[in-house]
């Protein structure tokens, strides 16, 4: 199939890129020059492991090409895909300022018959704005679908080559055999439902993992009140199908481009109708409070903050991506300086992404985890990066002012601190080892 996805951000390309390697003929447009130039050149403006390989390999067999011209790639196309952001506005309900406009541009470009789906995360309803939108723009025929995406960045590739699911929302049922047959390659888990329900599963899915992170990050509270283990805990949860073990490690709470949006803004939707959606409320107050933490427990080891040198190891949300957006790492950091900390900062491929969103005369920017606990009061851990959990943890004893770790995201094992020297701090986890720990697996 011709098809041409608009924006080339996270979902855009990768599900362009993806498309084409599945031999489908793909143009993905988007309006930022600069992004355009650097993906002909094959260079990718988004970190995410073997992208490049994937885009080389597509574009050389002739079957993915990168454009500004909005215009021509929807003539050339059967299928337009809209994936532009749908960021947050201050009330919290997403901005749909890109859609819109998008919208009003594959209008005023069709040429004949199109389906246009939308794989960008869109309030109920957003669809058929979509469509009297294009409808305002041509006379020609067109169908709307919503086909939303859930990707992760760090595996984004992989997660959309072998999906757990595709969910596809549509109204005319003469498209059910085509959109089916189209992602058949990708997976046999194909849901078809409405347009209204697909729209909604996508918030549903995401509050409903962020739920679990809350949950779990305020079960781990609790765990380190009464002296059991969260992550014992977790495992014994997740052995429970009905639970499942995904999505229960305790930490600092979720960060990233969608959590957070998706579920201020599925409080804001729920809101339109009138409805309090409680639970959903306390999971972002709960997501909220749990950043804070970090600094409670090195307040509980420093005493005061006050011209303390902290090193940070980890900016990005999560591991495997250089995206800062709505990262812990941001307000933790500012945070400790409004305390009068120094900060030592590290992260093995988000420093860029940081430092254009934060700077300050109390940061030192270092070229690795150790030269960021060198002379350190404490360090703490804010991302699961593999490259941490592989360090030598004796070697900060003879590196650091005092050997203090704080381990936002429960990294380390206790053999890895036992014999390490540290004062070692990590979430829902007891500071001492429990006196009877039962070695039996099931
Ligand atoms: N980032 C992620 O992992 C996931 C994101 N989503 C959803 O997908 C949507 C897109 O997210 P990201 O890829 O992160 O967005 P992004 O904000 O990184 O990229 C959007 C791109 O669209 C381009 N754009 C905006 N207006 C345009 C126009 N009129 N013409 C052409 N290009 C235009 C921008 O220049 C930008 O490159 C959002 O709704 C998000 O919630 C869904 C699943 C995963
Ligand atoms: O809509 C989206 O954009 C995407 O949002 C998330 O993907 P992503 O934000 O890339 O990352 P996740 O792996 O879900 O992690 C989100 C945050 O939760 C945190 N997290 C995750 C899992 C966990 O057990 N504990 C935990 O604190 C991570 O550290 C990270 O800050 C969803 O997992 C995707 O399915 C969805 O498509």
């Amino acid at each position: 199939m011709n098809i041409a996805v608009i924006g080339t951000g996270y979902v855009g390309l990768i599900s362009g890129i993806c498309f084409a390697e599945k031999g489908n003929h793909v143009i993905c447009v988007d309006q930022d020059i600069n992004k355009i130039t650097a993906l002909q050149n094959l260079v990718s403006p988004i970190y995410e492991p073997g992208i490049e390989a994937f885009m080389e390999r597509n574009v050389q067999a002739g079957r993915l090409a990168f454009s500004s011209n909005l215009i021509q790639a929807v003539q050339d196309s059967e299928l337009v895909i809209i994936a532009v952001g749908t960021p947050s506005l201050p009330s919290g309900e997403a901005n749909l300022q890109y859609i819109e406009q998008v919208a009003a541009e594959v209008g005023r470009a069709m040429n004949g018959q199109k389906i246009v789906a939308t794989k960008s995360t869109v309030p109920v309803g957003t669809n058929e704005k979509i469509r009297e939108i294009i409808a305002q723009q041509t006379e020609q025929p067109f169908d709307i679908v919503s086909i939303p995406e859930f990707l992760r960045e760090g595996s984004a590739i992989q997660d959309t080559l072998h999906p757990d699911r595709i969910v596809i929302g549509l109204d005319n049922r003469e498209l059910e055999a085509v959109l089916v047959e189209l992602h058949s390659s990708f997976t046999d888990q194909i849901f078809v439902t409405d347009i209204r329900s697909a729209e909604m599963i996508k918030y549903a899915s995401n509050a409903f993992l962020a739920t679990k992170i809350s949950f779990i990050n305020e079960i781990s509270n609790i765990c380190e009140k009464v002296g059991a283990d969260v992550t014992e805990v977790a495992i014994g949860m997740g052995k429970d199908p009905r639970i499942g073990p995904s999505f229960l490690n305790a930490g600092i709470g979720y960060g990233g481009s969608c959590f957070p949006k998706d579920t201020k803004a599925l409080i804001q939707i729920a809101g339109n109708v009138n409805y309090e959606f409680q639970l959903l409320k306390s999971v972002v107050e709960v997501n909220k409070a749990q950043r804070y933490k970090v600094i409670e427990k090195l307040k509980e080891s420093l005493g005061q903050l006050n011209n303390t040198v902290i090193g940070i190891w980890g900016l990005s949300f999560k591991p495997n991506t250089d995206d800062v957006r709505e990262a812990p790492s941001l307000e933790i950091v500012e945070a400790l300086i409004s305390l009068g900390a120094r900060l030592k900062l590290y992260d093995p491929v988000a420093m860029d992404k940081f430092r254009e969103r934060f700077d300050h005369p109390a940061i030192e920017w270092c070229g690795n985890a150790l030269a960021a606990a060198a002379n350190a009061d404490a360090v703490c851990l804010l991302t699961d990066w593999q490259e941490f959990k592989e360090l030598q943890l004796s070697q900060l004893i003879y590196l650091m002012e005092q050997p203090i770790l704080i381990d936002g995201r429960n990294v380390y094992t206790k053999e890895q601190i036992e014999g390490a020297g540290l004062h070692y701090y990590s979430v829902g986890r007891p500071e001492s080892t429990p006196a009877y720990r039962p070695q039996v697996r099931i």
